[in-house]
């Protein structure tokens, strides 16, 4: 095992966008970067092959939820999560700290990590940055998150300084609790609200830190998106170039593409899985619920140029049954076909700044989307 066992190459650029690879022993993350989220050890209504097979290189795994079920110890007991959920390729997760702000009943939250309350049982259980970073290593996670605190928006300056100095702090703990992990990396978070000098202290006191890659959290929390964009402006200088950018919980394509733009390359969001499992589909031409009774007698499918046979095969007039039925194979087709969607997104602006051409490119999939949501 040589000590460079995880890597980051940017490969090329186009203004502030970049593409890249991050190299690690369980395989290659081509960026930018889409990771569908694998909250509850699985992709929900989806093969673990078809994941891989339509592109996706590194899935996300939820702490919160793995820890209280089916518990971290016992994943390690199983081989963990890799060879529990046969993802045999690289796993994120997360740290845990958003759920518990998100999910849970909190119980408190003080300089030692935070206390909570299981949404599925109610028992008690205590997150620190050190516990966190047990658990993600429990798990066998190849890229752990650090412990922090994420607050809701819009917020004060000085809510927003107090969580973000505090994620600092938790973000040291987390690097000593991690070690060195030939393979495997830690992520700092940077924080700070929507506080331009706040984030622009934490995302410099977090490249002190000198760790493997940064993401920006704190966003998507319910700030329009010139805010959220203004944010990745205003961090983007101060994070290290040489280092893999990831913004959590981001988003819907325009996000995405506003984002890659300014230089993001990780993002991961249960909206294409969520979404599908509502009946609300993403393709070239735009969004659609296939809910709506207009597709009732639609025989044509969702997108007869995807690749994806969930997409280029089954009538919208079955999709439409399916939904308004719940049956199980609507969630499957609608998920399969939007995560496909968003790989094909990502495999499209990979190859357009690496052709120099990524404006033309966001160009002609705005104008796609445009067109097909009159
Ligand atoms: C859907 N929006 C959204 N924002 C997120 C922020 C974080 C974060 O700051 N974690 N430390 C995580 C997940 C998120 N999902």
């Amino acid at each position: 095992m040589t000590t460079e066992q995880f890597t980051f190459t940017v490969t090329k650029t186009d203004g502030a966008a970049r593409t890249g690879e991050i190299r690690m022993p369980r395989g290659v993350i081509r960026t930018p970067a889409f990771m569908p989220v694998g909250t509850a050890a699985t992709v929900k209504a989806m093969y673990p092959d078809q994941v891989k097979a339509l592109g996706a290189d590194v899935v996300l795994g939820n702490t919160y939820h793995l820890m209280l079920r089916p518990g971290a110890e016992r994943v390690a007991r199983l081989g963990g999560l890799h060879q529990f959920m046969n993802w045999p390729y690289p796993i994120l997760t997360d740290s845990g700290g958003f759920q518990v702000m998100s999910l849970s009943a909190l119980r408190k939250i003080d300089e030692t990590g935070v206390t909570f309350q299981s949404h599925i049982d109610g028992s008690t259980h205590v997150l620190t940055p050190e516990r966190s970073i047990e658990i993600q290593g429990l798990l066998g996670s190849d890229i752990q998150m650090q412990l922090d605190e994420c607050v809701k928006l819009p917020c004060t300056d000085e809510v927003a300084e107090k969580a973000m100095r505090l994620s600092l702090r938790w973000a040291e703990r987390c690097r000593v609790a991690f070690g060195e992990q030939p393979g495997k990396a830690m992520f700092g978070i940077v924080q700070g609200g929507a506080v331009e000098r706040l984030r622009i202290e934490s995302a410099r006191e977090l490249a002190a830190l000198d760790l493997k890659g940064y993401a920006i959290g704190g966003l998507a929390v319910g700030e329009p998106q010139e805010v959220m964009l203004r944010m990745i402006e205003t961090v983007e200088p101060h994070m290290p170039a040489e280092k893999p950018r990831y913004l959590m919980g981001v988003g819907t394509p325009d996000d995405i593409v506003e984002a890659v733009r300014r230089g993001v390359d990780m993002f991961d969001c249960v909206m294409p899985t969520r979404a599908g499992r509502h009946g609300q589909v993403f393709t070239r031409h735009g969004r659609m619920n296939l809910r709506n009774a207009r597709f009732a007698e639609d025989t044509s499918p969702l997108d007869p140029e995807s690749k994806c046979t969930a997409s280029n095969t089954y009538s919208r007039a079955y999709l439409h049954h399916l939904v308004r039925s719940n049956e199980i194979l609507g969630m499957m087709l609608l998920t399969w076909n939007n995560l496909a969607y968003y790989q094909e997104l990502m495999a499209g602006l990979r190859k357009a700044i690496a052709e120099g051409r990524l404006e033309s490119y966001i160009g002609e999939v705005k104008e796609g989307w445009a067109k097909g949501e009159r």
